[in-house]
């Protein structure tokens, strides 16, 4: 499977990877044991997806049955945004590898660059790990205090590879400022509607690897635009077209633009056939005028997800 090798440790990050955003938690052992047997050998997991333990189980499941060893599979986790204060970040971090049964994370991102963060002292560890909102007051936790918190995950080996989530820019440059350890990966939207260029073009010269989110399309492309026109990108004419002129599914095209940039992509599905069929983009090629002719489609783009945005959202 195609692999990008990371700065610093050099480690291969395979270009496919399985979502674990909303995969239903019921079934999320199975699942992930399945995606493993079908060929997965990328787990993209996140403290607020609620559903490590369950990841973990699948995952151990499938190393206990001979199907993969742990060192094959990339594991990835993510600081959720209540927990960047200094001393929150490791014990999140162990707790979290506790909840898959691991002693280790392959990646380990920082979910967004804001901090939510617990103020008053008797909840200096939460009752509710991933936090409860209505009890958070906003402490904004210095970005380098936190990135300092996440160094020390790599030296003690609790980490191999640290990077960002949702970040812009400016303050990639102001990471490298005072890193000891550089981010080794930036998780973003990015798809046609949400091309990136300008990110694209930085994490490049930075070495900073790209892990593209919501490939096939945002999920509220209504917002961008649906009154002028714009379609879930899914069913868009242009994807439909390319797609049968390769005989590929439309979230294959979808995937296959990123994946042939040198973009990582994590697709999420509970359906085993689509979980199956996304995996399979490896054995075409899409043209450089068909790449460019999807990326124009980003006329209903929107601006980048930035802080304030998501604290909206949240
Ligand atoms: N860092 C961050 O802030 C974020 C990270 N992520 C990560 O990215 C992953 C993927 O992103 P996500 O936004 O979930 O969206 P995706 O683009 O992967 O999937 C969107 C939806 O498409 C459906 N789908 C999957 N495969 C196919 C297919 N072959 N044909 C038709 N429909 C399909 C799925 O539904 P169904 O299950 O029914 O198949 C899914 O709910 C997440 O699971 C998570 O790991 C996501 C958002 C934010």
């Amino acid at each position: 499977m195609a692999a990008v090798a990371l700065k610093r440790t050099g480690q291969k990050m395979p270009l496919v990877g399985f979502g674990l955003w909303k995969v239903n938690r019921a079934t999320c052992a199975e699942t992930v044991y399945n995606a493993l047997k079908a060929g997965y050998r990328l787990l993209d997991g996140a403290g607020d997806y609620g559903n490590e333990k369950e990841a973990g189980e699948g995952l151990r499941r499938a190393i206990s049955d001979g199907i993969v060893k742990r060192e094959d599979v990339f594991v990835t986790s993510k600081l959720w945004n209540t927990f960047h204060a200094h001393d929150h970040v490791k014990a999140l971090a162990k707790k979290q590898l506790g909840l898959w049964g691991i002693d280790y994370f392959d990646l380990f991102l920082v979910h967004f660059p804001i901090s939510l963060e617990y103020v008053d002292p008797s909840h200096r560890y939460p009752p509710e790990w991933w936090g409860d909102d209505k009890k958070v007051h906003l402490a904004k936790v210095p970005f380098q205090e936190t990135w300092g918190a996440m160094e020390e995950l790599v030296d003690e080996g609790l980490v191999k590879n640290i990077g960002v989530s949702n970040v812009q820019g400016s303050l990639l440059i102001d990471i490298l400022r005072y890193a000891k350890y550089e981010p080794a990966v930036n998780q973003v939207e990015l798809h046609p509607y949400l091309t990136q260029e300008p990110l694209i073009k930085l994490c490049g010269t930075l070495g900073i690897a790209i892990t593209a989110y919501s490939s096939l399309g945002p999920q509220s492309y209504v917002e961008l635009g649906a009154d002028k026109g714009a379609k879930n990108l899914l069913e868009h004419d242009t994807i439909a077209s390319i797609a049968s002129k390769h005989s590929k599914s439309h979230a294959q095209v979808l995937l296959r633009w990123a994946v042939q940039q040198g973009l990582a992509v994590i697709p999420k599905s509970n359906n085993h056939d689509r979980l199956v069929q996304n995996l399979q983009v490896d054995a075409f090629q899409l043209s450089d005028a068909e790449i460019k002719e999807m990326s124009s489609l980003k006329a209903f783009s929107h601006d980048p997800p930035d802080a304030s945005r998501s604290l909206r959202e949240m």
